[in-house]
C-alpha cells in the first residue's frame, strides 16, 4: 500500500524579506518517522482552498503548532493587542480542515496551536496570556536559542483514566514540554478532557464520539518522538489510525 497522506496547515510568515508558507520541520519529521505517512503541506490562504477537494486527498490531518494565535473573531470575542500574532491564512485553512476531517471520520492530530484550533472549530474560546492568571504556572516557550531546551520536557501532566490516550499513553503522570501563552477557556461540547497539568490546565482533548482518532495535545510530542516513549506512542497511534482510514478508503 502506498503511504497514507496526512494534510498539515502552513502557517503565513514573513522573513528574509518575502512571504512565506511554512511548517517547522520537526512536524515534517515527526509525520515521516513518527506516524509513517507522507506529509501534505497545506498553504495558508486566506481564500483559495478547496477544503473538500483537500480532504479527498488525504488520510489524516496534523494541526501543528504556531507562534500566532487563533484570531479572538473566530470564538466571538474582540481581540487585543495580548490575543497576537495572528495568521489569517492558517485560521482559515486549519479550521475548516479540522471540522471537515471529523464529518468525515479522517484521523486528526493537533498539537499546541492544534488543539487550541480544535476546541475553537467546535465551539470552544481561548485564554491568552495565561501565565498571568492566578494560580497559572508559566508554559511559555523558554527564551533560548537552543531548541533542544526550548523544547525540554519539563512539566507533569495528568493523562485521565478511561480516556482516549490512556491506552496509548498510561493513565496518571507522565513528563512532557510547554511552549504556549494561551490555552483552553471554555471546553467544546464535543470534547473530553484527557489530560490536564497540576495548575488545571487542560494539556490534552479527545473528540466524543469521533469517527476515527481524533486527539489534541497541547505540548509538543513532535520533537522528541525519536527518543521519548509517549511522544513516540502518540504518533504511532496517529499513524495507525492514518493506515487505517487509508485501508478502508481502498475497500
Ligand atoms: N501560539 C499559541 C500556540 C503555541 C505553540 O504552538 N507553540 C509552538 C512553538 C511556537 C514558537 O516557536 O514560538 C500559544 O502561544 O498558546
Amino acid at each position: 500500500m502506498p503511504k497514507p497522506v496526512v494534510a498539515i496547515p502552513c502557517d503565513f510568515r514573513e522573513f528574509d524579506g518575502n512571504v512565506w508558507h511554512v511548517v517547522a520541520h520537526q512536524y515534517v519529521r515527526a509525520a515521516v518517522e513518527g506516524a509513517g505517512v507522507m506529509p501534505f503541506l497545506v498553504p495558508a490562504l486566506e481564500s483559495g482552498n478547496d477544503i473538500d477537494e483537500i480532504l479527498d486527498r488525504v488520510d489524516g490531518v496534523l494541526a501543528s503548532g504556531a507562534r500566532s494565535n487563533v484570531h479572538p473573531s473566530h470564538y466571538g470575542r474582540e481581540a487585543t493587542d495580548a490575543d497576537g500574532p495572528f495568521d489569517a491564512g492558517r485560521d482559515a485553512t486549519s479550521l475548516p480542515l479540522i471540522r471537515g476531517a471529523l464529518d468525515r471520520g479522517i484521523p486528526l492530530l493537533a498539537i499546541c496551536r492544534g488543539i487550541q484550533e480544535l476546541n475553537v472549530a467546535l465551539g470552544g474560546t481561548l485564554a491568552t496570556e495565561i501565565q498571568d492568571l492566578p494560580g497559572i504556572s508559566d508554559h511559555r516557550k523558554p527564551d533560548v536559542p537552543d531548541l533542544d531546551i526550548a523544547y525540554g520536557i519539563r512539566q507533569d501532566v495528568v493523562v485521565k483514566e478511561g480516556s482516549c490516550l490512556a491506552p496509548v499513553l498510561g493513565t496518571g503522570r507522565i513528563r512532557v514540554n510547554s511552549l504556549h501563552r494561551q490555552a483552553i477557556a471554555a471546553t467544546a461540547p464535543r470534547l473530553a478532557v484527557e489530560a490536564v497539568a497540576d495548575d488545571g490546565t487542560i494539556e490534552a482533548v479527545s473528540v466524543i464520539g469521533a469517527k476515527a482518532f481524533a486527539v489534541g495535545v497541547q505540548w509538543h510530542p513532535e520533537y522528541w518522538v525519536r527518543t521519548d516513549g509517549p511522544s513516540a506512542a502518540l504518533f504511532k497511534a496517529f499513524g495507525d489510525a492514518v493506515r487505517g482510514y487509508r485501508e478502508s478508503k481502498a475497500k
